[in-house]
Protein backbone atom coordinates (compact mmCIF):
# COMPACT_ATOMS: atom_id res chain seq x y z
CA UNK A 1 0.00 0.00 0.00
CA UNK A 2 3.05 2.22 1.33
CA UNK A 3 4.88 1.16 -2.12
CA UNK A 4 1.48 1.84 -4.18
CA UNK A 5 1.02 5.31 -2.52
CA UNK A 6 4.71 6.30 -3.07
CA UNK A 7 4.59 5.56 -6.61
CA UNK A 8 1.17 7.84 -6.63
CA UNK A 9 2.96 11.19 -5.72
CA UNK A 10 5.71 12.72 -7.79
CA UNK A 11 8.58 13.45 -6.98
CA UNK A 12 10.17 16.75 -6.54
CA UNK A 13 11.80 16.87 -9.83
CA UNK A 14 8.76 15.99 -11.53
CA UNK A 15 6.80 18.57 -9.47
CA UNK A 16 8.96 21.09 -11.17
CA UNK A 17 9.16 19.92 -14.15
CA UNK A 18 5.20 20.18 -14.44
CA UNK A 19 5.30 23.87 -12.80
CA UNK A 20 8.07 24.90 -15.45
CA UNK A 21 6.05 23.58 -18.52
CA UNK A 22 2.89 24.99 -17.21
CA UNK A 23 4.66 28.96 -16.86
CA UNK A 24 6.14 27.87 -20.42
CA UNK A 25 2.55 26.88 -21.51
CA UNK A 26 1.17 30.28 -20.44
CA UNK A 27 3.84 32.36 -21.09
CA UNK A 28 3.19 30.85 -24.53
CA UNK A 29 -0.70 31.18 -24.92
CA UNK A 30 0.00 35.26 -23.73
CA UNK A 31 2.87 36.06 -25.91
CA UNK A 32 0.15 34.35 -29.10
CA UNK A 33 -2.86 36.59 -27.00
CA UNK A 34 -0.30 39.88 -27.81
CA UNK A 35 1.07 39.19 -31.00
CA UNK A 36 -2.71 37.68 -32.46
CA UNK A 37 -5.34 38.99 -30.67
CA UNK A 38 -7.17 42.37 -31.31
CA UNK A 39 -6.67 44.90 -29.70
CA UNK A 40 -9.53 45.17 -27.97
CA UNK A 41 -8.90 41.60 -26.11
CA UNK A 42 -5.50 42.56 -25.20
CA UNK A 43 -6.80 45.61 -23.44
CA UNK A 44 -8.93 44.17 -21.70
CA UNK A 45 -7.02 41.27 -20.23
CA UNK A 46 -4.16 43.54 -19.55
CA UNK A 47 -6.62 45.82 -17.78
CA UNK A 48 -8.36 42.98 -15.67
CA UNK A 49 -4.68 41.68 -14.55
CA UNK A 50 -3.70 44.91 -13.66
CA UNK A 51 -6.82 45.26 -11.09
CA UNK A 52 -5.80 42.00 -9.93
CA UNK A 53 -2.13 42.79 -9.31
CA UNK A 54 -3.46 46.44 -7.96
CA UNK A 55 -6.15 44.68 -5.47
CA UNK A 56 -3.32 42.64 -3.99
CA UNK A 57 -0.59 44.60 -3.49
CA UNK A 58 -0.36 46.41 -0.28
CA UNK A 59 1.85 49.17 -1.74
CA UNK A 60 0.96 52.88 -2.87
CA UNK A 61 3.51 54.46 -5.91
CA UNK A 62 3.71 57.90 -6.33
CA UNK A 63 5.76 59.32 -9.38
CA UNK A 64 7.21 62.90 -9.30
CA UNK A 65 8.58 63.39 -12.80
CA UNK A 66 11.50 65.98 -14.23
CA UNK A 67 9.73 67.83 -16.52
CA UNK A 68 6.35 68.68 -17.38
CA UNK A 69 4.16 68.07 -20.20
CA UNK A 70 5.81 70.35 -22.46
CA UNK A 71 9.32 69.53 -21.23
CA UNK A 72 10.33 73.51 -21.15
CA UNK A 73 10.30 73.63 -17.23
CA UNK A 74 11.57 71.47 -14.49
CA UNK A 75 9.55 70.30 -12.15
CA UNK A 76 9.62 72.34 -8.54
CA UNK A 77 8.69 69.39 -7.03
CA UNK A 78 11.30 66.93 -8.46
CA UNK A 79 13.63 69.84 -7.77
CA UNK A 80 12.68 70.05 -4.58
CA UNK A 81 12.15 65.99 -3.68
CA UNK A 82 16.19 65.99 -5.33
CA UNK A 83 17.10 68.84 -2.58
CA UNK A 84 15.39 66.71 0.28
CA UNK A 85 17.02 63.10 -0.77
CA UNK A 86 19.99 64.86 -1.05
CA UNK A 87 20.41 65.54 2.59
CA UNK A 88 18.52 62.71 3.60
CA UNK A 89 19.96 59.74 1.38
CA UNK A 90 23.66 61.01 1.51
CA UNK A 91 24.22 58.57 4.46
CA UNK A 92 22.39 55.55 3.35
CA UNK A 93 22.42 55.21 -0.78
CA UNK A 94 25.75 53.70 -1.61
CA UNK A 95 25.85 55.41 -5.09
CA UNK A 96 25.72 59.00 -5.26
CA UNK A 97 26.33 61.87 -7.77
CA UNK A 98 27.78 65.26 -7.01
CA UNK A 99 27.27 68.24 -8.87
CA UNK A 100 28.92 72.17 -7.98
CA UNK A 101 27.11 73.83 -5.46
CA UNK A 102 26.93 77.48 -3.84
CA UNK A 103 29.55 79.93 -4.67
CA UNK A 104 31.23 77.03 -6.88
CA UNK A 105 33.17 75.90 -3.93
CA UNK A 106 31.37 72.86 -2.22
CA UNK A 107 29.94 69.61 -3.98
CA UNK A 108 26.49 68.99 -3.66
CA UNK A 109 25.64 65.23 -3.18
CA UNK A 110 22.13 63.51 -4.59
CA UNK A 111 21.03 59.93 -5.76
CA UNK A 112 22.01 58.56 -8.60
CA UNK A 113 20.14 56.76 -10.89
CA UNK A 114 18.14 53.39 -10.10
CA UNK A 115 19.68 54.16 -6.27
CA UNK A 116 17.11 53.35 -3.33
CA UNK A 117 16.92 55.29 -0.29
CA UNK A 118 14.80 54.46 2.70
CA UNK A 119 13.36 57.48 4.99
CA UNK A 120 11.00 57.58 7.75
CA UNK A 121 8.29 60.22 9.01
CA UNK A 122 6.52 59.93 12.38
CA UNK A 123 6.84 56.20 12.60
CA UNK A 124 6.15 54.77 9.19
CA UNK A 125 8.85 54.13 6.57
CA UNK A 126 8.92 55.09 3.13
CA UNK A 127 10.74 54.15 -0.32
CA UNK A 128 12.26 56.22 -2.54
CA UNK A 129 13.55 55.46 -5.91
CA UNK A 130 15.53 57.40 -8.84
CA UNK A 131 14.43 55.75 -12.16
CA UNK A 132 14.17 56.75 -15.59
CA UNK A 133 11.18 55.56 -18.00
CA UNK A 134 12.16 53.46 -21.14
CA UNK A 135 12.75 55.93 -24.13
CA UNK A 136 11.40 54.89 -27.07
CA UNK A 137 13.01 56.68 -30.97
CA UNK A 138 10.69 59.36 -31.81
CA UNK A 139 10.01 59.75 -36.04
CA UNK A 140 11.08 63.05 -36.98
CA UNK A 141 10.69 64.47 -40.22
CA UNK A 142 14.99 63.73 -40.73
CA UNK A 143 14.54 60.72 -39.55
CA UNK A 144 14.47 58.40 -35.43
CA UNK A 145 15.25 60.68 -32.43
CA UNK A 146 15.83 59.27 -29.54
CA UNK A 147 13.73 61.10 -26.94
CA UNK A 148 15.10 62.86 -24.16
CA UNK A 149 15.18 60.12 -20.97
CA UNK A 150 12.61 61.02 -18.66
CA UNK A 151 13.68 61.28 -14.94
CA UNK A 152 11.14 60.49 -12.39
CA UNK A 153 11.12 59.71 -8.75
CA UNK A 154 9.00 56.98 -7.28
CA UNK A 155 7.71 56.84 -3.74
CA UNK A 156 6.54 53.70 -1.86
CA UNK A 157 4.64 53.19 1.02
CA UNK A 158 1.62 51.11 2.58
CA UNK A 159 -1.52 51.81 2.04
CA UNK A 160 -2.57 52.38 4.91
CA UNK A 161 -0.44 54.86 5.51
CA UNK A 162 -1.85 57.03 2.28
CA UNK A 163 -3.22 59.66 4.55
CA UNK A 164 -0.47 60.84 6.81
CA UNK A 165 1.78 60.49 3.63
CA UNK A 166 -0.67 62.70 1.34
CA UNK A 167 -1.30 65.13 3.83
CA UNK A 168 1.29 65.22 5.77
CA UNK A 169 4.77 63.86 4.74
CA UNK A 170 4.93 65.24 0.95
CA UNK A 171 4.45 68.58 2.29
CA UNK A 172 6.70 68.29 4.85
CA UNK A 173 9.27 66.72 1.51
CA UNK A 174 8.78 70.21 -0.34
CA UNK A 175 9.55 72.48 2.33
CA UNK A 176 12.80 70.95 3.95
CA UNK A 177 13.53 70.33 -0.10
CA UNK A 178 12.75 74.00 -0.75
CA UNK A 179 14.97 75.33 2.33
CA UNK A 180 17.49 73.09 1.13
CA UNK A 181 17.51 74.49 -2.17
CA UNK A 182 17.85 77.57 -1.24
CA UNK A 183 20.74 77.10 1.00
CA UNK A 184 22.37 75.52 -1.71
CA UNK A 185 22.14 78.17 -4.19
CA UNK A 186 24.14 80.48 -5.39
CA UNK A 187 23.08 83.74 -4.51
CA UNK A 188 22.48 86.52 -7.20
CA UNK A 189 22.75 90.56 -7.56
CA UNK A 190 20.05 91.74 -9.93
CA UNK A 191 20.22 94.94 -11.58
CA UNK A 192 17.67 96.74 -13.78
CA UNK A 193 20.61 99.53 -14.66
CA UNK A 194 21.88 98.90 -18.61
CA UNK A 195 24.81 100.85 -17.91
CA UNK A 196 26.37 98.78 -15.71
CA UNK A 197 29.36 96.69 -17.42
CA UNK A 198 27.59 93.05 -16.40
CA UNK A 199 24.08 93.93 -17.66
CA UNK A 200 23.55 93.02 -20.81
CA UNK A 201 21.74 95.97 -22.77
CA UNK A 202 18.34 95.16 -22.19
CA UNK A 203 16.19 97.73 -20.66
CA UNK A 204 13.03 96.75 -18.81
CA UNK A 205 14.39 93.46 -17.43
CA UNK A 206 16.96 92.54 -14.73
CA UNK A 207 20.25 90.77 -15.40
CA UNK A 208 22.87 89.18 -12.80
CA UNK A 209 25.64 88.50 -11.59
CA UNK A 210 27.03 85.98 -8.62
CA UNK A 211 26.51 87.92 -5.09
CA UNK A 212 29.83 87.47 -3.86
CA UNK A 213 30.01 90.28 -1.17
CA UNK A 214 32.38 89.20 1.91
CA UNK A 215 30.21 91.77 4.27
CA UNK A 216 29.07 90.85 7.33
CA UNK A 217 27.83 92.00 10.82
CA UNK A 218 31.02 90.55 12.25
CA UNK A 219 32.76 92.98 10.39
CA UNK A 220 30.88 95.87 10.82
CA UNK A 221 32.08 98.90 12.79
CA UNK A 222 28.88 99.71 15.10
CA UNK A 223 27.86 99.35 18.64
CA UNK A 224 27.35 96.12 19.49
CA UNK A 225 24.27 96.77 20.96
CA UNK A 226 22.39 98.03 18.11
CA UNK A 227 24.37 95.49 15.94
CA UNK A 228 22.67 93.11 18.19
CA UNK A 229 19.32 94.33 17.83
CA UNK A 230 19.10 95.00 13.87
CA UNK A 231 20.01 90.70 13.74
CA UNK A 232 17.12 89.89 15.61
CA UNK A 233 14.47 92.21 14.48
CA UNK A 234 15.77 90.44 10.24
CA UNK A 235 15.78 86.90 12.23
CA UNK A 236 12.88 87.27 13.55
CA UNK A 237 11.23 88.46 10.71
CA UNK A 238 12.62 85.80 8.13
CA UNK A 239 11.20 83.16 10.50
CA UNK A 240 7.63 84.87 11.25
CA UNK A 241 5.69 83.43 8.05
CA UNK A 242 3.22 81.65 10.28
CA UNK A 243 2.66 85.16 12.26
CA UNK A 244 2.17 87.02 9.05
CA UNK A 245 0.02 84.78 7.72
CA UNK A 246 -2.15 84.73 11.31
CA UNK A 247 -2.32 88.67 11.22
CA UNK A 248 -3.21 88.71 7.71
CA UNK A 249 -0.10 91.13 6.50
CA UNK A 250 2.05 90.67 3.75
CA UNK A 251 5.34 89.11 4.59
CA UNK A 252 7.65 92.11 3.65
CA UNK A 253 9.54 94.46 5.91
CA UNK A 254 11.09 97.71 4.91
CA UNK A 255 13.87 99.09 6.28
CA UNK A 256 15.99 102.87 5.95
CA UNK A 257 19.02 103.27 6.17
CA UNK A 258 20.32 106.74 6.64
CA UNK A 259 23.36 108.77 7.31
CA UNK A 260 26.06 110.81 6.24
CA UNK A 261 28.65 109.21 2.66
CA UNK A 262 30.78 106.32 4.02
CA UNK A 263 28.91 105.19 6.66
CA UNK A 264 28.14 101.88 5.70
CA UNK A 265 24.88 101.54 4.38
CA UNK A 266 25.55 100.10 1.31
CA UNK A 267 28.03 97.73 3.11
CA UNK A 268 25.36 96.92 5.58
CA UNK A 269 22.32 95.52 2.78
CA UNK A 270 25.48 93.02 1.90
CA UNK A 271 25.26 91.85 5.28
CA UNK A 272 21.68 91.79 5.74
CA UNK A 273 21.90 89.38 2.63
CA UNK A 274 24.81 87.53 3.76
CA UNK A 275 22.50 86.67 7.37
CA UNK A 276 19.61 85.41 5.57
CA UNK A 277 20.74 84.40 2.38
CA UNK A 278 18.63 86.08 0.40
CA UNK A 279 19.06 87.77 -3.13
CA UNK A 280 19.71 91.45 -4.04
CA UNK A 281 18.01 93.19 -6.49
CA UNK A 282 19.15 96.75 -7.09
CA UNK A 283 16.73 98.80 -8.51
CA UNK A 284 17.81 101.87 -10.32
CA UNK A 285 14.48 103.95 -10.51
CA UNK A 286 16.73 106.22 -13.09
CA UNK A 287 16.61 104.03 -15.07
CA UNK A 288 12.63 102.63 -14.83
CA UNK A 289 10.55 104.20 -17.76
CA UNK A 290 7.71 104.61 -16.09
CA UNK A 291 4.84 103.15 -13.33
CA UNK A 292 4.28 100.04 -15.54
CA UNK A 293 7.75 98.98 -15.85
CA UNK A 294 8.44 99.33 -11.82
CA UNK A 295 5.38 97.01 -11.38
CA UNK A 296 6.82 94.48 -14.57
CA UNK A 297 10.33 94.70 -12.15
CA UNK A 298 8.82 93.93 -9.29
CA UNK A 299 6.56 91.24 -10.31
CA UNK A 300 9.89 89.07 -11.67
CA UNK A 301 11.22 89.68 -7.91
CA UNK A 302 11.57 86.22 -6.57
CA UNK A 303 11.04 85.72 -2.46
CA UNK A 304 13.71 85.54 0.06
CA UNK A 305 15.45 88.84 -1.32
CA UNK A 306 16.17 91.85 -0.44
CA UNK A 307 14.74 94.98 -2.91
CA UNK A 308 17.56 97.79 -2.53
CA UNK A 309 16.51 101.44 -3.73
CA UNK A 310 20.13 103.36 -3.05
CA UNK A 311 20.09 107.26 -2.58
CA UNK A 312 16.25 107.81 -2.47
CA UNK A 313 16.38 110.91 -2.42
CA UNK A 314 18.31 111.24 -5.70
CA UNK A 315 16.20 108.94 -7.79
CA UNK A 316 12.80 110.47 -6.71
CA UNK A 317 11.41 114.24 -6.33
CA UNK A 318 10.35 113.30 -3.40
CA UNK A 319 10.36 116.82 -1.36
CA UNK A 320 6.99 116.86 -1.31
CA UNK A 321 5.40 118.50 -4.06
CA UNK A 322 3.44 115.46 -4.29
CA UNK A 323 0.24 117.64 -2.71
CA UNK A 324 1.87 120.92 -3.88
CA UNK A 325 2.61 120.55 -7.90
CA UNK A 326 0.33 123.05 -9.91
CA UNK A 327 -3.11 121.02 -11.69
CA UNK A 328 -1.37 118.93 -14.57
CA UNK A 329 -3.09 117.23 -17.38
CA UNK A 330 -5.25 114.11 -16.94
CA UNK A 331 -2.73 112.11 -18.00
CA UNK A 332 -0.47 112.83 -15.44
CA UNK A 333 -3.36 112.18 -12.59
CA UNK A 334 -3.19 109.01 -11.14
CA UNK A 335 -6.29 106.73 -10.86
CA UNK A 336 -7.25 108.69 -7.26
CA UNK A 337 -7.12 111.80 -9.44
CA UNK A 338 -3.70 112.78 -6.87
CA UNK A 339 -1.08 114.42 -9.32
CA UNK A 340 1.95 112.71 -10.32
CA UNK A 341 5.41 113.93 -9.71
CA UNK A 342 7.97 113.25 -12.22
CA UNK A 343 11.39 111.96 -11.33
CA UNK A 344 14.37 114.31 -12.00
CA UNK A 345 16.37 113.08 -15.08
CA UNK A 346 19.82 112.79 -13.70
CA UNK A 347 21.04 110.63 -16.61
CA UNK A 348 20.99 112.55 -20.11
CA UNK A 349 19.10 109.77 -21.58
CA UNK A 350 16.53 108.97 -19.02
CA UNK A 351 13.46 109.37 -19.29
CA UNK A 352 11.88 108.02 -16.84
CA UNK A 353 8.37 108.78 -15.54
CA UNK A 354 7.96 106.77 -12.31
CA UNK A 355 6.31 108.45 -9.22
CA UNK A 356 6.09 109.06 -6.05
CA UNK A 357 2.44 107.58 -5.83
CA UNK A 358 3.56 104.48 -8.44
CA UNK A 359 6.35 103.79 -5.48
CA UNK A 360 3.81 104.16 -2.96
CA UNK A 361 1.20 101.39 -4.67
CA UNK A 362 3.87 99.01 -5.06
CA UNK A 363 5.48 98.88 -1.76
CA UNK A 364 1.32 98.39 -0.22
CA UNK A 365 0.46 96.12 -2.63
CA UNK A 366 2.96 94.11 -4.30
CA UNK A 367 3.70 91.44 -2.19
CA UNK A 368 0.14 91.20 -0.87
CA UNK A 369 -0.26 89.11 -4.02
CA UNK A 370 2.87 87.13 -3.46
CA UNK A 371 3.10 84.81 -0.76
CA UNK A 372 7.33 85.10 -0.16
CA UNK A 373 9.38 86.95 2.06
CA UNK A 374 11.21 90.21 0.56
CA UNK A 375 12.83 93.01 2.45
CA UNK A 376 12.89 96.20 0.84
CA UNK A 377 15.48 99.05 1.83
CA UNK A 378 16.12 102.76 0.92
CA UNK A 379 19.44 104.62 1.67
CA UNK A 380 19.52 108.29 1.98
CA UNK A 381 22.18 110.65 3.01
CA UNK A 382 19.14 113.29 3.76
CA UNK A 383 16.60 111.11 5.64
CA UNK A 384 14.76 115.25 5.87
CA UNK A 385 14.19 115.39 2.46
CA UNK A 386 12.07 112.58 1.84
CA UNK A 387 8.45 112.61 2.13
CA UNK A 388 7.31 111.20 5.05
CA UNK A 389 4.52 109.05 3.40
CA UNK A 390 7.35 107.36 1.74
CA UNK A 391 8.86 106.42 5.21
CA UNK A 392 5.92 106.16 7.67
CA UNK A 393 5.77 102.86 9.60
CA UNK A 394 3.90 100.44 7.66
CA UNK A 395 5.92 101.44 4.60
CA UNK A 396 9.30 101.54 6.44
CA UNK A 397 9.26 99.70 9.28
CA UNK A 398 12.74 99.69 10.89
CA UNK A 399 14.28 103.10 10.39
CA UNK A 400 18.31 102.52 11.20
CA UNK A 401 20.86 105.68 11.31
CA UNK A 402 24.16 105.02 10.35
CA UNK A 403 26.49 107.50 11.80
CA UNK A 404 30.23 108.71 12.21
CA UNK A 405 32.70 106.11 13.58
CA UNK A 406 32.55 105.22 17.47
CA UNK A 407 35.48 104.35 19.75
CA UNK A 408 33.73 100.52 19.53
CA UNK A 409 33.27 100.57 15.68
CA UNK A 410 37.23 101.20 15.49
CA UNK A 411 37.80 98.46 17.45
CA UNK A 412 35.88 96.08 15.18
CA UNK A 413 38.03 97.61 12.73
CA UNK A 414 41.37 97.55 14.03
CA UNK A 415 40.71 93.65 14.88
CA UNK A 416 39.04 92.95 11.32
CA UNK A 417 42.27 95.14 9.63
CA UNK A 418 45.37 94.81 11.61
CA UNK A 419 44.30 91.75 14.19
CA UNK A 420 44.76 93.84 17.06
CA UNK A 421 42.38 93.82 20.00
CA UNK A 422 44.36 95.91 22.14
CA UNK A 423 47.38 98.39 21.88
CA UNK A 424 49.37 101.47 23.48
CA UNK A 425 48.00 103.85 20.63
CA UNK A 426 44.53 102.90 21.17
CA UNK A 427 44.32 105.45 24.29
CA UNK A 428 44.61 108.20 21.92
CA UNK A 429 42.98 107.51 19.27
CA UNK A 430 40.02 106.89 21.29
CA UNK A 431 40.27 110.21 23.04
CA UNK A 432 40.34 111.76 19.48
CA UNK A 433 37.30 110.26 18.56
CA UNK A 434 35.40 111.84 21.48
CA UNK A 435 36.73 115.17 20.31
CA UNK A 436 36.50 114.57 16.33
CA UNK A 437 34.11 112.92 13.60
CA UNK A 438 35.49 110.26 11.47
CA UNK A 439 33.34 107.99 9.16
CA UNK A 440 33.86 104.46 9.65
CA UNK A 441 35.12 104.48 5.61
CA UNK A 442 37.86 106.83 6.81
CA UNK A 443 38.96 104.41 9.47
CA UNK A 444 39.05 101.98 6.75
CA UNK A 445 41.14 103.84 4.38
CA UNK A 446 44.02 104.47 7.36
CA UNK A 447 43.73 101.15 9.06
CA UNK A 448 44.72 99.20 5.34
CA UNK A 449 48.37 98.22 4.87
CA UNK A 450 49.08 99.80 1.88
CA UNK A 451 52.32 98.02 0.98
CA UNK A 452 54.21 95.44 3.21
CA UNK A 453 56.44 97.63 5.06
CA UNK A 454 53.52 99.28 6.84
CA UNK A 455 52.81 97.26 9.76
CA UNK A 456 49.92 97.80 12.30
CA UNK A 457 52.12 100.85 14.31
CA UNK A 458 52.10 102.53 11.31
CA UNK A 459 48.79 102.33 10.11
CA UNK A 460 47.51 103.29 13.57
CA UNK A 461 49.83 105.93 13.41
CA UNK A 462 47.76 107.08 9.78
CA UNK A 463 44.66 107.30 11.63
CA UNK A 464 45.94 109.65 14.65
CA UNK A 465 47.31 111.80 11.76
CA UNK A 466 44.13 111.55 10.44
CA UNK A 467 41.68 112.18 13.28
CA UNK A 468 44.33 115.06 14.27
CA UNK A 469 43.68 116.97 10.66
CA UNK A 470 40.29 116.40 11.03
CA UNK A 471 39.98 117.97 14.29
CA UNK A 472 42.18 120.91 13.04
CA UNK A 473 40.20 120.95 10.11
CA UNK A 474 36.69 121.35 12.08
CA UNK A 475 38.31 123.76 14.33
CA UNK A 476 38.99 126.07 11.95
CA UNK A 477 36.03 125.48 10.05
CA UNK A 478 34.37 126.49 13.52
CA UNK A 479 36.15 129.62 13.82
CA UNK A 480 35.40 131.11 10.07
CA UNK A 481 32.07 130.23 10.98
CA UNK A 482 32.51 132.58 14.24
CA UNK A 483 34.17 135.72 11.94
CA UNK A 484 31.39 135.53 9.56
CA UNK A 485 28.80 135.56 11.93
CA UNK A 486 30.20 138.50 13.64
CA UNK A 487 30.97 140.56 10.63
CA UNK A 488 27.26 139.83 9.22
CA UNK A 489 26.05 141.06 12.72
CA UNK A 490 28.33 143.79 12.45
CA UNK A 491 26.78 144.44 9.00
CA UNK A 492 23.54 144.61 10.51
CA UNK A 493 24.40 147.06 12.91
CA UNK A 494 26.31 148.85 10.94
CA UNK A 495 22.83 149.26 8.49
CA UNK A 496 20.75 149.69 11.56
CA UNK A 497 22.83 152.96 12.68
CA UNK A 498 22.87 154.36 8.64
CA UNK A 499 18.85 154.14 8.98
CA UNK A 500 18.78 155.66 12.07
CA UNK A 501 20.97 158.49 11.22
CA UNK A 502 18.78 158.76 7.51
CA UNK A 503 15.69 159.55 9.59
CA UNK A 504 13.94 162.33 9.07
CA UNK A 505 14.34 164.53 12.44
CA UNK A 506 10.76 165.20 12.33
N1 LIG B 1 30.16 100.57 9.49
C1 LIG B 1 31.14 100.08 8.71
N2 LIG B 1 31.77 98.96 9.05
C2 LIG B 1 32.75 98.45 8.29
N3 LIG B 1 33.19 99.03 7.17
C3 LIG B 1 32.61 100.17 6.80
C4 LIG B 1 31.55 100.75 7.54
N4 LIG B 1 31.17 101.87 6.93
C5 LIG B 1 31.94 102.00 5.85
N5 LIG B 1 32.81 100.97 5.76
C6 LIG B 1 33.83 100.82 4.73
O1 LIG B 1 33.74 101.94 3.88
C7 LIG B 1 33.40 101.60 2.55
C8 LIG B 1 32.26 102.48 2.08
O2 LIG B 1 31.11 102.20 2.82
P1 LIG B 1 29.65 102.15 2.21
O3 LIG B 1 29.71 102.10 0.74
O4 LIG B 1 28.91 101.07 2.88
O5 LIG B 1 29.10 103.55 2.67
P2 LIG B 1 27.68 104.20 2.38
O6 LIG B 1 27.13 104.62 3.70
O7 LIG B 1 26.88 103.31 1.55
O8 LIG B 1 28.10 105.51 1.59
P3 LIG B 1 27.23 106.35 0.53
O9 LIG B 1 26.23 107.14 1.31
O10 LIG B 1 28.23 107.23 -0.11
O11 LIG B 1 26.63 105.39 -0.41
C9 LIG B 1 33.03 100.15 2.56
O12 LIG B 1 33.59 99.49 1.48
C10 LIG B 1 33.57 99.60 3.85
O13 LIG B 1 34.83 99.03 3.61
MG1 LIG C 1 26.15 103.44 -0.43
Amino acid sequence: MVAGAATMWPTMAETWTAVGSALASFMFVWAMIRQYCPYELRHFLEKHTHSIRTFFDPYIRVSIHEFNETRLNRSEAYAAVEAYLSKNSSNSAKRLKAKMGKDNKKLVLSMDEYEKTTDEFQGVKVWWVLTKAASSPRAMPMGYHPEPEKRYYKLTFHKRDREMITESYLEHVVKRGKEIRVKNRQRKLYTNDSSYKWSIHNKGTWTHIPFEHPATFESMAMEPEKKQEIMEDLLTFSQSRDFYARIGKAWKRGYLLYGPPGTGKSTMIAAMANLLEYNVYDLELTAVKDNTDLRKLLIETTSKSIIVIEDIDCSLDLTGQRKKKPEKSAEDKNEDGKNEVPVKEPKAESSSKVTLSGLLNFIDGLWSASGGERIIVFTTNFVEKLDPALIRRGRMDKHIELSYCSFEGFKVLAKNYLLLEDHPMFDSIKQLMEETKITPADVAENLMPKSAREDAEKCLSKLIQALEDAKKEAAEKKANEQLRMEDTKKDDSTSQDKQETEKPLI
